[in-house]
């Protein structure tokens, strides 16, 4: 693990809540339609008529959201989110969840987002893929504006998500080029996981890459190496959404700790494949037993590249600053463990590389080495 060079008493080993709250956080991996807040919801949903919620108080809301999606299994927690998508089918509504979307993760000091979302899912109302797009944009446009009025800096990219049981990949791939330099910064495909593997949107996928254009995938979550394998060497994700289940391939031995790693396992290490891992929303879905055996502990020590997400903000209960918090406690991680985790995650971005190098050595870097000096001036 890494640890700090010199040891002082004065110097804390443990980043306390607060300098978590305010080290500069990189976020690849988060739903727009899992991420509202409570009291947006009940808002939208009376001003739109809808009329099933299972909760009208936002207090007893969110503690809902997070019960439900507490299933220990992926397609019962996904249920949860019939009730985000069905308030988000206007634009004024879709404008409002990317603007506070955007609020919250500046307050929580996320400074670079991609966010994704499946367009696909707000047409209920009569929108249009193009509206839906736009709508999402000016939203995070305007969050962007409201941040930065607030003293904080972010930047927010959109993904677009294709749903894997539908058969719409190949039109949303397209949206989503089409919108590639207005907004969007890539393409991924979410929904339940088993029974529908990544090939049979290879032909998203393809065109995604004739276009020279990025893509993750969901894999390796509720279903295991197969489906990890397809994702990259029959579709050719740039990243893989979650990847917990490569750990599969992965065998230490109990007698004197040596691991071996299997093909796909040195593949993904050696190629540097991006990990965008959940920690919270694991151990919801039952990708995970508990966070201490969680194998983010091992794969960091492995040297994979990981990142470190949210997921489902709202199902979860999280925020970025939460999920560093409860790593810090369960594995000790130190400040040096959180940069590396961030800017793992804008080396692995979908925003133009001297955009990425920019963050990591004008922004990132500059503020985690501020943050550690701190214990110098108490
Ligand atoms: O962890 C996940 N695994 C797979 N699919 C997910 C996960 N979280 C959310 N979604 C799905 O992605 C859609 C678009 O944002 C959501 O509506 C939800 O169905
Ligand atoms: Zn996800």
């Amino acid at each position: 693990m890494t640890s700090q060079t010199t040891v002082h008493p004065d110097r804390p080993r443990i980043p306390s809540p607060d300098q978590i709250r305010r080290a500069p956080k990189v976020l690849l991996h988060d739903h727009l339609d899992g991420g509202l807040r409570p009291g947006t919801i009940v808002d939208l949903a009376r001003e739109q008529g809808y009329t099933n919620l299972p909760e009208t108080d936002p207090d007893k809301l969110g503690v809902w959201f997070r019960d439900a999606a507490d299933s220990g299994s992926l397609e019962r927690y996904l249920e949860t989110f019939a009730h985000t998508c069905a308030v988000m089918q206007t634009k004024e509504a879709l404008f409002r969840v990317a603007a506070e979307c955007a609020e919250d993760l500046a307050e929580d000091g996320v400074v670079y987002a991609e966010i994704r979302y499946a367009p696909e899912q707000h047409l209920e109302k009569g929108l249009s893929l193009e509206e839906v797009v736009e709508a999402v944009n000016e939203g995070f446009r305007e969050g962007e504006r409201r941040a930065k009025e607030n003293g904080h800096r972010i930047r927010v990219g959109a993904l677009l998500t294709a749903m894997r049981h539908a058969a719409r990949a190949l039109e949303i791939a397209e949206l989503a080029n089409r919108y590639r330099d207005s907004g969007v910064v890539g393409f991924d495909i979410a929904g339940a996981e088993a029974g529908f593997p990544p090939t049979r949107h290879l032909d998203a996928f393809e065109y995604l890459k004739r276009e020279n254009n990025h893509f993750t995938i969901h894999a390796g979550e509720a279903f295991g190496l197969p489906s990890i394998w397809q994702a990259l060497q029959w579709c050719g994700a740039d990243r893989l959404g979650h990847g917990v289940r490569i750990i599969d391939d992965i065998e230490v031995d109990k007698e004197d700790g040596t691991v071996r790693l299997g093909r796909l396992a040195s593949y993904v290490r050696d190629k540097r494949i991006p990990l965008e891992m959940c920690p919270s929303s694991n151990l919801q879905t039952g990708a995970a037993g508990s966070l201490a055996e969680h194998p983010i502990g091992l794969l960091r020590e492995l040297r994979f590249r990981i990142t470190v997400n949210t997921d489902n903000r709202l199902m979860s209960g999280t925020s970025m600053s939460r999920e560093f918090a409860l790593l810090v406690e369960t594995f000790g991680y130190t400040l040096t463990d959180l940069e590396w985790f961030t800017v793992n995650a804008l080396k692995s971005a979908f925003i133009p590389f001297d955009e990425r190098l920019a963050m990591i050595n004008d922004v990132v870097k500059p503020r985690y080495a501020e943050l550690r000096s701190e214990w110098l001036f108490r």
